[in-house]
């Protein structure tokens, strides 16, 4: 017989565990063997929000678990091959796409449509058959067409919610942040700033007016900043002269995006950060899609706000994004509408 203090320490560690228990969830990583693929489940690993990690690629996906599942972290990690991605969407809550090609010195992003947009079609349409309530989070490019892509695929399966589809645009967040820091000298918690529009070029619109440090940056160097945040992604591409693009910085950014997503997931209050989903902010324009400030919760999108006050400089660099942004999610609507 329990002591009436025993009996009640074993219920509140009992309640603990299962509200711990409800908080985790199961994250499927699709292209988990590719350049991203790899480091992104390695941190994913390390998230106590994830109970299990399920990593899936045509190549190479069982030996990354297999790798990645010695690491002394609390979760269960299994890879799949090529025949088995509904199995690797069995029970899955958060689905990361990493999958498809990188780009190469002198490519656009736009230039890996022709591949990419069959790929994300194929998986999305996966992802409705055996996950039809997961969160998907699309890193796949050029993310302006590929998250239109998901959502009409998902939309002709009758399980779209426009809740739980995301661009992941977290590295021109954490670009800005960075490179906001060294022109400031600033530590880069102290530089975060809000990056709106879309992922690539002219659509990534950084709003440093609304942050103290980015305030102050005037001049040529405001405009050298506001290029290299815009095209971040081509240093990484000519450095590493036909390598790929950015793998590493970019595992980090989509670890920290699907954090905040769990986090808000699990109810967690006050989770807010920059993501490209169905937006009406811009409709009037004609634009779906947009990313601003998101609040995440256990819905996934629970509010969207606005861009906020933007100086002369943004109003500019926002009217230029928006009908290069509409050309590349009508793209993606016309490729889906075809498929
Ligand atoms: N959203 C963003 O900010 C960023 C997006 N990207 C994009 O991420 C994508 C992946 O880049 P990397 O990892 O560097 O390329 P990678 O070529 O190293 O890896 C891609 C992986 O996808 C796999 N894959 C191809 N087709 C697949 C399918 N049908 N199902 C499952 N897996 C499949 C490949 O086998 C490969 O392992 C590219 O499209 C790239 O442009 C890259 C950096 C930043
Ligand atoms: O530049 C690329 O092709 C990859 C990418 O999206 C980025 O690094 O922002």
């Amino acid at each position: 017989m329990l002591s009436r203090s025993a009996a009640r320490a074993l219920s509140s560690q009992s309640r603990q565990f299962s509200s711990s228990a409800a908080r985790q969830t199961k994250v499927a990583v699709l292209g988990a063997g590719g350049g991203i693929g790899q480091p992104l489940s390695l941190l994913l690993k390390q998230n106590k929000l994830v109970t299990s990690l399920s990593l899936y690629d045509i190549r190479g996906a069982p030996g990354v678990a297999a790798d990645v599942s010695h690491i002394d972290s609390q979760s269960e990690v299994k890879g799949y091959p090529a025949d088995q991605l509904d199995q690797a969407l069995e029970g899955v809550k958060v689905v990361v796409i990493p999958a498809g090609v990188p780009r190469k010195p002198g490519m656009t992003r736009d230039d890996l449509f022709n591949t990419n947009a069959s790929i994300v079609r194929d998986l999305a349409a996966a992802v409705a058959r055996s996950a039809p309530e997961a969160h998907l989070l699309i890193i796949s490019n050029p993310v302006n067409s590929t998250v239109p892509i998901v959502s009409e695929t998902l939309k002709k399966a009758g399980v779209y919610d426009p809740r739980r589809v995301f661009g992941v645009t977290t590295l021109d967040v954490v670009r800005a942040a960075r490179f906001l820091s060294e022109v400031t000298g600033a530590h880069p918690d102290e530089c975060k700033v809000t990056v709106v529009g879309g992922h690539s070029g002219s659509t990534i619109v950084p709003l440093l007016s609304q942050t103290a440090h980015g305030k102050a940056v005037k001049g040529e160097v405001y405009d050298k900043l506001v290029h290299r945040i815009q095209f971040g992604g081509d240093e990484v591409v000519k450095a590493k002269d036909g390598a790929g693009s950015a793998t590493l910085s970019m595992a980090y950014a989509g670890a920290k995006f699907t954090d905040a997503l769990l986090r808000g997931l699990s109810g967690e209050k006050g989770v807010v950060t920059p993501t490209f989903v169905k937006s009406d902010l811009f409709a009037k324009e004609g634009l779906e899609y947009f990313s601003s400030n998101v609040e995440l919760g256990p819905n996934g999108v629970e509010k969207i706000h606005p861009v906020g006050p933007l100086s002369a400089e943004e109003e500019k660099l926002l009217a230029a994004c928006l009908p290069d942004l509409k050309k590349n999610i009508e793209k993606g609507n016309a490729f889906a509408a075809q498929s």
